[in-house]
């Protein structure tokens, strides 16, 4: 499976979002590091600056696919020749709602855009993804005419949207079951998380039969985000089995670069990213995570650049009372760490923090003297 991450294109599309020459090159050079196979690095057409931040990029020479979005017009495929790409998605609304808004109902003069950027990009031997903007709400046969004239042209791929974030899981399947029994174009997948799918759709579309998935890290992107690229990156190489190696470092490094040139806030149970995902309070858990490291962890700390740890909280039991203090020396009985379990929990509960290591030892030495 391909991903072709745009964090550098629907990822800057988040409001009040704008990446400088300086963060684009660091990102482009960090998903790289990270494990995207592709990136959508921008939009020629929005002019001189998009271009040459463009251009900065491809004179890094990474090496994988660097693909522009555009509209499936020779204004914006022109600007895109001229930053020197060798990819581009070109892009056409394909629901009706889309095509009224944009073309006034007119799919010929659509058909007729998408035939004339096809027959020059194929000209020029560049790879071209056609972009369905809105495909969840299009017909589908609609979208099989549009593949079938793509393929004809010499486009590459086909680029699914659920642009409004509006499928379920199951639907994702069907639909994308469908066009790939055409055998007409590869599918690529674009979703968007306005229910909190967007991974989960990517994924079904990927079971589904598709080659390929757009991703943003963190989920960055138009209104609730895009399907996220650590989630699809660490999916596929953990539920899909695929051979990937991911460096857990340069994965944190891309993340917290993301997160700073953004100005987001990542929360702190996001998964694969959230500061607090490998923090096992729940005393049960903690038992067993000593005895077993898989207990309750899908994968390590570790492969994401990450740290665990047992917080001493409200619902902490013997076990994390026990960890902390025998790491601190001490060799507690029985029934000392049971009179400090409800003064703990009483503790937590009023003042809405954990103890510190520090406190534990206070707090069991005069447990001991009493
Ligand atoms: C679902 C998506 O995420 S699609 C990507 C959207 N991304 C962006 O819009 C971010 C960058 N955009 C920009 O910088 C600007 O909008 C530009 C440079 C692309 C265009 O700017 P402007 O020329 O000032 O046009 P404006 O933004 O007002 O409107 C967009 C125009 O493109 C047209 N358009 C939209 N999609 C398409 C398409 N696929 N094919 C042809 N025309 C299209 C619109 O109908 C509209 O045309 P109109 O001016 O005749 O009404
Ligand atoms: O048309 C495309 O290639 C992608 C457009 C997009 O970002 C979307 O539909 O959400």
């Amino acid at each position: 499976m391909i991903i072709n991450d745009t964090t550098l294109r629907d990822g800057e599309q988040a409001p009040f979002v704008a990446f400088n020459t300086e963060e684009k090159i660091a990102i482009a050079s960090a998903l790289y590091l990270a494990g995207a196979d592709e990136l959508e690095v921008g939009i020629p057409a929005m002019g001189g600056k998009e271009q040459a931040d463009i251009k900065e990029i491809l004179a890094l020479d990474l090496p994988l696919r660097i693909m522009s979005w555009n509209r499936a017009t020779m204004r914006d495929l022109e600007a895109s020749l001229a930053c020197g790409l060798k990819a581009v998605d070109l892009s056409i609304p394909v629901s009706d709602i889309l095509i009224d808004a944009k073309f006034k109902g007119d799919k010929n003069r659509l058909l007729r855009n998408l035939e004339e950027v096809l027959h020059v990009s194929a000209q020029e031997g560049i790879f071209a993804c056609i972009g369905g903007e809105d495909s969840s709400r299009a017909d589908l046969g609609f979208i099989k005419e549009v593949m079938a004239l793509g393929h004809s042209l010499g486009a590459h791929r086909f680029r699914y949207c659920d642009t409004v974030g509006i499928m379920r899981p199951h639907q994702i399947f069907e639909h994308i079951s469908y066009l790939t029994s055409l055998n007409l174009l590869d599918i690529e997948m674009h979703t968007h998380n306005d229910f909190g799918m967007a991974t989960a759709n990517a994924i079904s579309g990927l079971e589904a039969g598709a080659k390929s998935v757009n991703t943003t890290v963190i989920g960055l992107g138009e209104r609730a985000g895009n399907a996220s690229f650590e989630q699809v990156l660490m999916s596929l190489a953990h539920l899909f089995g695929e051979q990937r190696t991911i460096d857990s470092d340069a994965l944190r490094h891309l993340v917290l670069l993301v997160e700073k040139a953004s100005k987001q806030t990542i929360s702190s149970t996001m998964p694969i990213v959230g500061k607090n995902i490998f923090s096992h309070e729940s005393g049960i858990h903690v038992n067993g995570m000593i005895k077993h490291e898989k207990a309750y962890e899908a994968f390590s700390p570790q492969s994401v650049g990450m740290k665990r740890s047992y917080p001493i909280g409200k619902h902490s039991g013997s076990a994390t009372l026990l960890f902390h203090l025998r790491a601190m020396g001490y060799e507690p009985e029985n029934d000392i760490i049971h009179k400090m379990l409800p003064q703990v929990r009483q503790i937590v509960t009023e003042r809405k923090k954990v103890l510190n290591k520090k406190e534990l030892k206070a707090l069991f030495l005069a447990s001991k003297a009493c």
